[in-house]
């Protein structure tokens, strides 16, 4: 029998509906295993109760040192963290990034509220805790369970609005089939960074989008105020006229991603192409789409990295 320690977040997975006030996360991680069996010993605790459209930097820090808390306890053989879906695939990479142990840490979440006629949180959590306590899982980093997937927390997206298994992409490690866990596939998870301090609360990393017509004055104000900008350009990485100059004259941090839901970032072509942008100082973000080169960059930059440093890590944690 393993002991799991479930971390509740709030989301949907935690959520009642109030009419025309709309779903509301208030559930405990106490009321959300109240009906699981008793395979594993299971402890709780409650870090936020939250949607997760309403999280902070410092949020994601607090998520992040709490889990690395569970771990730390010799007790605990796996953690779970149930999380609001629509930025889970932020939260679980940032404990990704950081996660420095063999021990599993499996991110999952809901669809339909608590209260639904069909939750699917209670299979959900089911499924994260038999991941968590599988020794199978372990030496994985952060990973997503989901609707009978597991999968890793780097390179997941959430690509769908309301399908019942939202998640996407990441490598999947294992299944359930017939209520056992299968595993399919290894990884190799990345030495992991520096914890977030509360340097990491305050980062400003914005996302500026490309289309046609788009206003390399957007980039400017974000550049402005932020502590380094990413960029979710078209195709394999480009931008419209004005943008790789802006880019040549930055000395803060900007990441090259791509707004295109899955591929690389493949710099390609000139006349303000990926070439370009490139060329004037912009890091290619290779697989990460932009809002996990959002974390990543937002990490780096509260350590204090800039300039060749960033790049260098960038490039190695990416
Ligand atoms: N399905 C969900 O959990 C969505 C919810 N809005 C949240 O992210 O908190």
């Amino acid at each position: 029998m393993a002991h799991i320690e479930v971390l509740g977040t709030g989301g949907t997975i935690a959520s009642r509906s109030h009419g025309a006030a709309g779903a509301v996360a208030e559930a405990s991680a106490a009321e959300l295993i109240t009906e699981l069996g008793r395979a594993h010993a299971i402890s709780h605790r409650d870090l936020l109760t939250l949607g997760s459209y309403q999280l902070t930097l410092k949020d994601l820090r607090v998520i992040a040192e709490g889990v690395a808390a569970s771990v730390k306890n010799p007790e605990v053989d796996g953690v779970v963290v149930t999380h609001g879906t629509d930025t889970l695939e932020e939260t679980a990479f940032l404990l990704d990034l950081v996660h420095n142990s063999p021990k599993p840490v499996v991110v999952t979440g809901a669809q339909r509220t608590a209260d639904s006629d069909a939750p699917d949180g209670p299979g959900n959590i089911a499924e994260a805790i038999a991941a968590a306590a599988d020794p199978s899982m372990r030496d994985l980093g952060a990973l997503i369970s989901f609707s009978g997937t597991v999968r890793t927390a780097r390179g997941a997206r959430k690509s769908h609005t309301v399908a019942a298994a939202p998640f996407t992409g990441g490598t999947e490690v294992a299944h359930f089939a017939g209520g056992q866990l299968v595993p399919t596939a290894s990884i190799i998870h990345r030495a992991p960074l520096d914890a977030p301090t509360d340097a990491f609360d305050h980062a400003v990393v914005d996302v500026v989008s490309t289309y046609p017509g788009a206003e390399p004055s957007l980039l400017a104000a974000a550049l402005d105020r932020s502590d380094a900008v990413v960029i979710a350009g078209t195709g394999v990485g480009n931008a419209g006229p004005g943008f790789a100059e802006l880019v040549a004259t930055s000395t803060k941090p900007i990441v090259l991603s791509t707004r295109v839901p899955w591929g690389p970032v493949v710099p390609t072509y000139g006349n303000g192409g990926g070439i370009d942008l490139v060329a004037a100082g912009a890091v290619p973000s290779g697989d990460l789409n932009p809002y996990q080169s959002r974390i990543l960059a937002a990490l780096l930059v509260s350590q204090g990295f800039t300039g060749a440093d960033f790049a260098w890590r960038f490039a190695r944690h990416r």
